[in-house]
């Protein structure tokens, strides 16, 4: 049963007056019309989505003004209808229509619509920022991986054997990690074949330097920020590390150094495996791997009271210990042979016997990785196929002489290339003029003809 639809009976015009503007403030088009179907109000979102001005609509019955119009419909089913696509010229939206109840008779019905230009300008948007998305993933992807395997790791002796076999078992056991070893000898090469090696090998693999990054930023770059939660924070905050490795590795580099409010903070993440960003208030669940690596005693500074022994024991699931170079000499000439592989070089490179003698004589206190700087700094020096040990960088040169190696000089031509060098060093601190000279001899107990004389030589 349908009745008539008369709101100037029932409401104070003040009131409806107020109500037509609320309904022009919202952006969804409204057309409402009485129990007969004559149209009795349209808003001006209406207008601008159709087209149709009301002198053209008010009063009239619409299925006349707007031919295929589904409004009528609702007066006669009464039922609702939502989503019904129309086009006018360019615009395109949707329609949800409704009948109007009063006591439980239908007095009218109204639709509202909505413009699909907005909606297809959104989803462009949103498909601009899915694209953005994936590419930042991308560059996130490629930024955290780890880039070494097993095959990587060059050498067998001194125990670099079962270190190897030790690492690869750990691995698979998905337990936190402890590399300990001296500076240059690996420790970040084995963390990224692991890393490779386990069910985690397709996901991030995040490298932290704990000693590089101050103390006051670590906590944030670790575990992230909540926005506005200090002066000089990014709008929308910012990641942890943490939550970047999840599901993958975090490889805490120089863990010996991480100060010790932190140590408390990072224990308690790695007890609760949840983690809770700068200045907010709920807590994530993570699942890391935690790798670290230390070339300190840090047994020795659990002693010292400088590392918890708590977090000491959390950390060090299985210890992994890499023996330094000049314990394992043996591997010297295979990973000069592994570097020189990867050399551009067109031509051969031959390492002469004397300059092999020096490599393998010199102990390596920055290990594998003076060793790989020396090899690049010689050949970049060799004019020829062969690297001869005046190719080779100074402080090992003169370690051979203190070595007693020799160079296939006489004893007289090595006394006369050191004194030279000795001579010409002095005179290049105290300076290349006559006074400078005096002054160089001097210092060296000699007098200043037999500067001259030894230089002639
Ligand atoms: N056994 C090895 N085989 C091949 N390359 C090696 C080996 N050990 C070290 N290297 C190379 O030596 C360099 C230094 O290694 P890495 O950075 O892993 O050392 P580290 O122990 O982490 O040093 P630090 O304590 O100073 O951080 C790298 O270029 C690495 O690839």
């Amino acid at each position: 049963m349908v009745e008539s639809f008369n709101t100037s009976s029932t409401m104070p015009n003040e009131y409806i007056y107020w109500l037509e503007e609320a309904m022009d403030s919202i952006n969804d088009g409204i057309l409402v019309i009485d129990a007969q179907g004559i149209v009795r109000f349209i808003n001006t979102e209406y207008t601008r989505i159709t087209g149709v001005k009301k002198e053209m609509i008010l009063g009239k019955p619409l299925k006349e003004v707007r031919k295929g119009a589904i409004l009528p419909k609702a007066l006669r089913d009464g039922k609702r209808r939502s989503g019904v696509y129309r086009r006018e010229g360019e615009t395109e939206y949707v329609i949800d229509t409704a009948p109007v109840y009063k006591y439980g008779k239908i007095v009218g019905a109204v639709s509202v619509c909505k413009s699909l230009n907005e909606v297809h300008f959104l989803s462009t948007e949103l498909e601009k920022s899915k694209e953005r998305l994936a590419k930042l993933e991308n560059t996130v992807g490629r930024m955290y991986q780890a880039k070494y395997t097993f095959y990587d790791i060059i050498g067998s002796h001194g125990g670099l054997e079962d270190t190897v076999g030790l690492a690869k078992k750990a691995a698979r056991a998905d337990l936190n990690i402890l590399i300990q070893g001296e500076s240059g000898t690996g420790k970040e090469l084995f963390a990224h074949a692991i890393h490779n090696e386990s069910v985690r090998a397709e996901l991030p693999f995040v490298p932290v330097n704990c000693a590089a990054i101050p103390a006051e930023l670590l906590e944030s770059e670790l575990f992230g920020y909540e926005e506005g939660s200090f002066t000089g924070s990014k709008r929308g905050g910012k990641i942890g590390l943490f939550e970047l490795a999840n599901y993958g590795t975090l490889f805490l580099d120089e863990i010996g150094d991480l100060p010790m409010e932190l140590q408390a903070k990072l224990l308690r993440v790695l007890q609760e495996g949840r983690i809770r960003k700068v200045g907010g208030m709920k807590e994530k669940e993570v699942d890391v791997q935690v790798i670290s690596a230390t070339n300190k005693d840090l047994g020795k500074l659990v002693e010292k009271k400088r590392f918890r022994e708590d977090l000491y024991y959390r950390l060090n699931g299985i210890p992994i210990c890499i023996t330094p170079l000049r314990e394992r000499k043996q591997d010297i000439l295979s990973l000069i042979k592994y570097l020189t592989d990867q050399s551009k070089s067109t031509k051969p490179i031959r390492f002469t016997e004397e300059t092999h003698r020096i490599l393998i004589q010199y102990d390596w206190p920055g290990n594998t990785r003076e060793l790989f700087n020396v090899i690049h700094y010689a050949l970049s020096m060799a004019e020829t196929e062969y690297i001869e040990s005046k190719h080779l960088p100074d402080v090992i040169y003169r370690n051979s002489f203190k070595a007693g190696i020799s160079h296939g000089q006489t004893l007289k031509e090595m006394v006369k290339e050191t004194e030279q060098e000795i001579i010409k060093k002095t005179i290049e601190y105290y300076g290349e003029t006559l006074e400078g000279k005096k002054q160089a001899a001097r210092q060296l107990g000699i007098s200043l003809s037999t500067l001259y004389n030894k230089l002639d030589q």
